[in-house]
């Protein structure tokens, strides 16, 4: 069964246990001092009624300031320690986001836009730091000073209590009858303020289009239209909290001037000593404020429990592709580089026909294979399906006689390197780039990997060589450089096989087909699967496998393939009658 969303608050908040007790417990404490110093106050009050004494005076200011210093220093500590709760529940859940969202598919990423988790992990997170903070403190102090000050009350007069006390129960009505709206209008507010991150989010990746198709000013009428629901949805919930927190506030002094009013008509009578009177005051007075602050309370309750919603729809997504509980461990040093379809076949989601479907084949060890077809005809989601990033089924691909679902995800994606055709880079040192699988290889190893990629003579020229910051997502360097950094990157963990998925679709023929025969001879020969619509790079292959529509329609090396009528053969003659035509 689903849990509700205050379970969610108590298990966030597990962790902390004790400091919460802690916090919550001398809170206890500063409540009952504080019912404890109108008695005291009533007390002066009738003594000197009776005689007026400058000594019993001095002393009780003494006892009330000493009191009331210690309440200080207890209010102070109870909040340090309960805000200091909401701020550790901030750092775990940024953190478990975080850590949750690399354990999920790119497919999560395609369908939740990044603008909208970046503020699920920031805004919302804010909102139940707030909740365990501020609210959780305020419910407390509402509840102590309502469980210890009411009786109290009751015990001076009953009758005078409960007329006072007779408009709180308008005031939770009216918390009721606005809670739903205010919830909804928050829910509002977030959605509005993530719809605009993830436009901001968009835009600025996406600028150098934008210019191109001089776009600006549909893109600000977008941002302004955004904009201006956020404006609205903020104003509607400031509306409705303008309305409700005022009358909470006005209700709860009306209780004050009930007692004025009520409690001097019965002194007059006798039936009330001027003592009691101050104390009840004082009390109404203690009620007053927490309950004032009742508006607060809930909105921040409110916005807390909304954002509660949209992070553990985070926390709902989970990995499609994960270690089977029986998979068995295959180091990389084992791993000879042996690859099998058996009837692979797999279908995306939501759409009607496999895009691979009932595919065979065996790649040796140290074979470099071509992979050929037309646009679509399923050669990107064969590749990624050798390392899971798919979830395939199971008996249908092996490495090395293992049912790739029966090996431990991380050590099937030791063992295959892929490199996809968009070659994303950190905006960090060429270095570092390189050597983000192996965060610890030293400058030879990164040397010999940028050298089979044959990127190093340009780092060499490039104005800090390997120091050289590469810009966001490698944006000061060309399309061939950053695919060809890329594929150093891969070279560098020294994988038995490599998916190259038209990772080398902007480097020209001669340095692809220069890179696939370093990869080829010595000791760094692997096994190469290259996707490409690079046709004189794939004649220079052991292998090529032709597909089309999900199928794989020839398999053979260049010389046979091209003499037989069939896809290959139009596709090598559109490649020739290009080349002439250029
Ligand atoms: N995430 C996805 N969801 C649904 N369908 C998809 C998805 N990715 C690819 N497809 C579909 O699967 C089929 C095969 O696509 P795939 O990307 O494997 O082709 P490809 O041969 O690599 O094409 P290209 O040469 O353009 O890279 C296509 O019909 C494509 O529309």
């Amino acid at each position: 069964m689903a849990k509700s969303r205050l379970q969610y608050l108590t298990s966030y908040l597990k962790p902390h246990r004790r400091q919460v007790i802690f916090g919550i417990g001398i809170l206890l404490l500063v409540n009952i001092l504080s019912v404890w110093i109108p008695l005291i106050i009533g007390d002066v009050v009738e003594r000197l009624k009776i005689t007026f004494n400058q000594g019993i005076i001095l002393r009780y200011v003494v006892l009330i300031l000493a009191l009331a210093t210690v309440m200080w220093a207890i209010r102070m500590a109870s909040r340090v320690l309960i805000f200091g709760v909401g701020r550790k529940v901030e750092f775990d859940l940024k953190q478990r986001i975080f850590e949750h969202l690399l354990s999920l598919e790119p497919a999560y990423f395609a369908e939740n836009t990044i603008g909208d988790l970046i503020n699920r992990a920031t805004s919302d997170v804010d909102n139940i730091r707030r909740l365990l903070g501020f609210a959780v403190l305020s419910l407390a102090n509402i509840f102590f000073a309502y469980c210890l000050t009411v009786p109290a009350m009751l015990r001076i007069s009953i009758r005078l209590t409960l007329v006072a006390l007779a408009i709180y129960p308008v005031m939770m009505l009216l918390v009721g009858t606005f809670s739903n709206r205010l919830r909804q209008e928050q829910l509002d507010v977030q959605q509005s303020l993530s719809d605009l991150s993830t436009l901001i989010q968009e835009d600025m990746s996406g600028v150098g289009l934008i210019k191109i198709y001089a776009q600006e000013t549909n893109e600000q009428q977008a941002f302004s239209k955004r904009n201006d629901e956020l404006l609205k949805a903020n104003l509607a919930l400031a509306r409705t909290r303008n309305t409700l927190f005022p009358l909470l506030g006005g209700l709860a002094s009306l209780s004050l001037a009930i007692i004025l009013a009520l409690g001097a008509r019965n002194i007059a009578t006798g039936t009330l000593t001027v003592g009691d009177f101050v104390t009840l005051l004082l009390y109404v007075n203690n009620l007053v404020f927490p309950t004032a602050l009742l508006g607060f309370t809930i909105t921040s309750y409110q916005r807390g429990e909304v954002s509660v919603d949209r992070i553990e729809a985070i926390f709902a997504a989970q990995p499609k592709v994960a270690t089977a509980a029986t998979a068995l461990s295959l180091p990389v040093t084992q791993v000879r580089g042996r690859l099998q379809a058996k009837g692979l076949t797999y279908q995306y989601p939501d759409t009607d026909t496999p895009a691979i479907h009932d595919i065979s084949f065996i790649i040796e060890p140290g074979e470099t294979v071509a992979l050929v077809g037309p646009i679509g005809s399923g050669k990107s989601t064969l590749a990624k399906a050798l390392p899971r990033i798919l979830e395939i089924p199971q008996g249908q691909l092996f490495i090395d006689d293992h049912d790739v679902t029966q090996v431990m995800l991380p050590d099937l994606r030791r063992a295959i390197a892929f490199v996809p055709q968009d070659s994303f880079l950190f905006s960090t040192k060429v270095k570092n780039n390189l050597r983000y699988g192996v965060p610890l290889a030293e400058m030879p190893e990164i040397e010999q990997a940028a050298k089979l990629a044959q990127i190093q003579s340009e780092i060499l020229n490039f104005p800090n060589q390997y120091d050289t910051v590469v810009g966001e997502r490698g944006i000061t360097l060309s399309g061939g450089q950053r695919q060809r950094t890329a594929l150093g990157r891969a070279l560098l963990i020294d994988a038995p096989i490599l998916v190259l998925d038209d990772a080398l679709s902007s480097v020209d023929n001669q340095t692809a087909t220069q890179i696939l025969d370093n990869l080829s001879y010595g000791t760094q020969r692997k096994t190469v699967i290259f996707i490409t619509h690079q046709m004189s790079a794939a004649a220079n292959c052991d292998r090529i496998i032709v597909m089309d529509q999900g199928h794989i329609v020839q398999t053979g090396n260049h010389d046979s393939l091209v003499t037989h009528p069939g896809l290959y053969q139009q596709l090598w003659n559109q490649h020739k009658l290009k080349e002439v035509l250029q």
